[in-house]
């Protein structure tokens, strides 16, 4: 009878299927009715044409058909959406179970601060999964020696930690987040004094362990791991027991840090070159067929993670196809109102249901499940060894765990390091000529490898599945600020926009290798960024066109006017629906609103030309990460729903001219328009700035109102370059509405 009990089961909310597709003709026969109505525009006869009008036109049109193309992208997301529930209570008893190997990446001390790298760690070590199945690997690509030491701490703190959360099911095993919870008054549900005199015990050990990462840091705080971090050999090395034995032996997961050799001639491919050394090293220490990847800030919030991810793994009917289990990022560091999007509530919470619900969702990056076969490529039919050593290179020990992939029996595992075979692993030389990065492993060419090698797995037959459960098994540092989340979608949209310009074309290798839906969700992840185009001219040539009297938009009394009223309705609706039934209230709405306006116009715009640079060989890929040390003055203004705009006048000037543009066009407008007394034929156009201005109004507070140290500081600079900016659009903008 158990045996027939599934593991998994698929929930369909056919209302929201019902009322999506409904949106979705609705929506289309507007667009379609817009298009006709711009294309008759064209075809009139010039005489009958309004005089100067056609070179806007052409402009708003192409606007309206990009923002239409995507918009036509992002229905393959909205098609067939689903959820699912697990039972990890009805999987096999734990002699039976898999080994896992876990994969933890950290880069840069400065920015990653050692003890949140450290937490990490140890709730990874505390999942709630036999310990002998489990093997942790750190890759350090700071190659810093004040990480290693810290993990050699950490060691020793966890065989206290372990059997403390063990013994008592403590939930939350990441000891930060578990003492500052307890603080606060929440977490433990048990009050017995053998308990709290445990709890008082592993909390001073958790104190001495805080301070031996101090001290770790100023011993080595000569260091200068900057310049060594990119330029020294591969180093390994097993954290294990030292002889005094303080506590009785305990059973801990297999620990090993990994920082690969660097040499500044040899590109290293940021965090998918880290995740492939580590791929190779575990196949020959422990070879798990499965591998959870955590960036080193996504602690395990709960530690049932790797049950319910073997749910589908362990599923004869999911199973043989299934690549990874994904399961949403998720941040322990977010305000109420989250002013700066930073959940991406949109596509954790509903873009990638709706990629579940065809071949699955996209690889994000951190806190999935992955099983270790489905990365390496075509290696099955290299019929000779010669074949074979060409596609993953010459590593008599890799070569070998290939073929012996997928035992679960963990007495094979052997824990003595072969230190010769995985230095070799980890050396620069080792993956020149092999397939690694192009068709084994973790792709390179693009810095949003995790999206990459999703669309792959996807193409090639993969299919994956989104597990969010309930309670969040994975939370991370969220940008808090508007400097980091600018730079960072500045990396993404770059990465995302390579992947649509490169031979990996979603919407050319996509359909002919998965369903023509799912190739359109990943086509709206890699196109999106070319949202700054439209946003850009829509927030500038309507506006202009407005002071200079030329219509753009039909009249109210014309039939044509409700489509164009309809469909800014309609998305904003759509949009409304979305966030009040995922949780959300009218305020994040509007919140969204802004974040996609300000992303637009400033980190999509940069992201495409970074990627067209790239493209021809102007630039070179670069991968800064996100910073991660907290700042009380920053962590207070977002607290207090303020935003920070304390960022370079790279991204606050294109905000601040555009802002001038519609004030004065507006203002300009109303004049113009109460003078001549045409608002019929401008209603729209005026409906447009004043839009802008009323969603982004916070911009105009910390330019004008605010005094904080989070405000727009009008410096010289900003206000000289902004204006100079605004001048040229509007006078370029003009010469060419006279002559074309
Ligand atoms: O050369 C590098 C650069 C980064 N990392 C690690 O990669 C992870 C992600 O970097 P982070 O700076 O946190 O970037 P985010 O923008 O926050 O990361 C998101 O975007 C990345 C792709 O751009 C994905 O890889 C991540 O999983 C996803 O969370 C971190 O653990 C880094 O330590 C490396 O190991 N090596
Ligand atoms: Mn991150």
């Amino acid at each position: 009878m158990e045996e027939t009990l599934s593991l998994s089961l698929i929930h369909v909310n056919n209302s929201l299927v019902f009322t999506n597709r409904l949106h979705i003709i609705l929506h289309f026969t507007a667009l379609c009715f817009l298009v006709y109505y711009r294309l008759c525009f064209f075809f009139q006869n010039p005489q009958t044409r309004r005089g100067t009008t056609l070179f806007p036109w052409l402009l708003v049109f192409a606007s309206e058909i990009i923002l239409s193309f995507i918009w036509i992208l992002g229905q393959g997301f909205r098609w067939h959406p689903i959820s699912r529930t697990v039972f990890p209570e009805r999987l096999p008893q734990d002699d039976k179970l898999p080994l896992i190997d876990v994969f933890i990446c950290t880069a840069d001390p400065t920015k990653e601060p050692t003890l949140d790298v450290m937490n990490t760690l140890l709730s990874a070590m505390a999942l709630d999964y036999p310990p002998e199945k489990l093997h942790v690997y750190v890759s350090d690509d700071g190659g810093s020696s004040v990480t290693l030491s810290a993990m050699r701490e950490a060691w020793k703190f966890a065989k206290w930690w372990i059997p403390f959360c063990m013994r008592y099911r403590i939930e939350c095993r990441c000891p930060k987040a578990y003492f500052s919870a307890s603080e606060n008054g929440g977490g433990d549900s048990d009050g017995s004094i053998e308990f709290l005199a445990d709890k008082k015990m592993i909390k001073e050990k958790y104190e001495a362990f805080k301070e031996d990462i101090e001290r770790v840091k100023e011993d080595h705080s000569g260091d200068t791991t900057g310049i060594k971090g990119q330029n020294h050999p591969p180093i390994i090395e097993v954290i294990q027991e030292n002889s005094s034995s303080e506590i009785e032996q305990v059973k801990l997961p297999f620990l090993v840090y990994v920082s690969r050799e660097k040499k500044p001639s040899h590109p290293h491919h940021f965090k998918a070159g880290a995740l492939n050394v580590l791929y190779r090293v575990s196949a020959v220490i422990s070879n798990a067929p499965y591998i959870l990847v955590l960036d080193c800030d996504m602690f395990c919030n709960a530690p049932a993670s790797a049950r319910q991810a073997l749910c589908f793994h362990l599923d004869p009917k999911i199973s043989l196809s299934l690549a990874f289990v994904q399961f949403p990022q998720k941040y322990h560091n977010i305000s109420k109102n989250d002013i700066y999007d930073s959940q991406h509530r949109s596509a954790y919470k509903v873009l990638w249901q709706g990629m579940d619900g065809l071949r699955g969702p996209v690889l994000s990056g951190t806190g999935f499940y992955m099983k270790r076969e489905s990365l390496y490529g075509n290696y099955k039919i290299k019929a000779t060894d010669l074949e074979l050593r060409q596609y993953v290179g010459t590593s008599n020990g890799f070569i070998k765990s290939l073929k012996q992939h997928c035992t679960p029996d963990s007495d094979t595992v052997g824990h003595t390091l072969p230190e010769e075979e995985t230095l070799l692993l980890a050396s620069c030389n080792y993956e020149i000529g092999t397939e690694w990065g192009k068709e084994v492993g973790f792709l390179y060419g693009t810095v949003c490898e995790d999206v990459h090698t999703g669309f792959t797995l996807n193409c090639n037959g993969w299919n994956s599945v989104l597990c969010d459960p309930p309670q969040p098994q994975f939370l991370g540092n969220g940008t808090t600020n508007l400097n980091d989340l600018l730079i960072q979608g500045t990396r993404w949209y770059c990465g995302l926009l390579d992947i649509g310009l490169s031979r990996f074309c979603p919407l050319i290798c996509g359909p002919l290798r998965m369903s023509l839906l799912q190739s359109l969700c990943y086509a709206q992840l890699t196109y999106f960024p070319l949202y700054c185009l439209p946003l850009w001219c829509l927030a500038i040539v309507p506006q202009l066109c407005l002071v200079d009297g030329i219509p753009l938009y039909p009249k109210v009394s014309d039939p044509f006017f409700f489509i164009f009223l309809f469909i800014p309705l309609s998305a904003l609706t759509k949009h409304l629906v979305e966030v009040l039934s995922t949780g959300g209230t009218i305020r994040k709405w509007i919140i969204e609103q802004r974040i996609w306006m300000i992303s637009s116009i400033t980190s999509h715009l940069y992201g495409c030309l970074d990627a067209l640079l790239k493209k021809f060989g102007l630039k070179e890929a670069s991968f800064l990460p996100t910073n991660k040390v907290e700042d009380d003055e920053q962590t207070r203004l977002y607290q207090m729903d303020k935003f920070d705009f304390r960022t370079s006048n790279m991204f606050l000037v294109p905000m601040v001219a555009l802002l001038i543009i519609n004030i004065s066009c507006f203002i300009g407008g109303i004049y113009r328009v109460l003078s001549v007394g045409d608002w019929d034929k401008m209603f729209i156009q005026l409906l447009l700035p004043a839009y802008i201005i009323v969603v982004n109004s916070p911009i105009i507070e910390g330019l004008v109102i605010r005094k904080d140290v989070g405000r727009i500081y009008p410096s010289t600079a900003l206000v000289v370059t902004s204006n100079i900016l605004a001048t040229i659009i509007t006078s370029t903008i003009y010469s060419l509405l006279r002559k074309v």
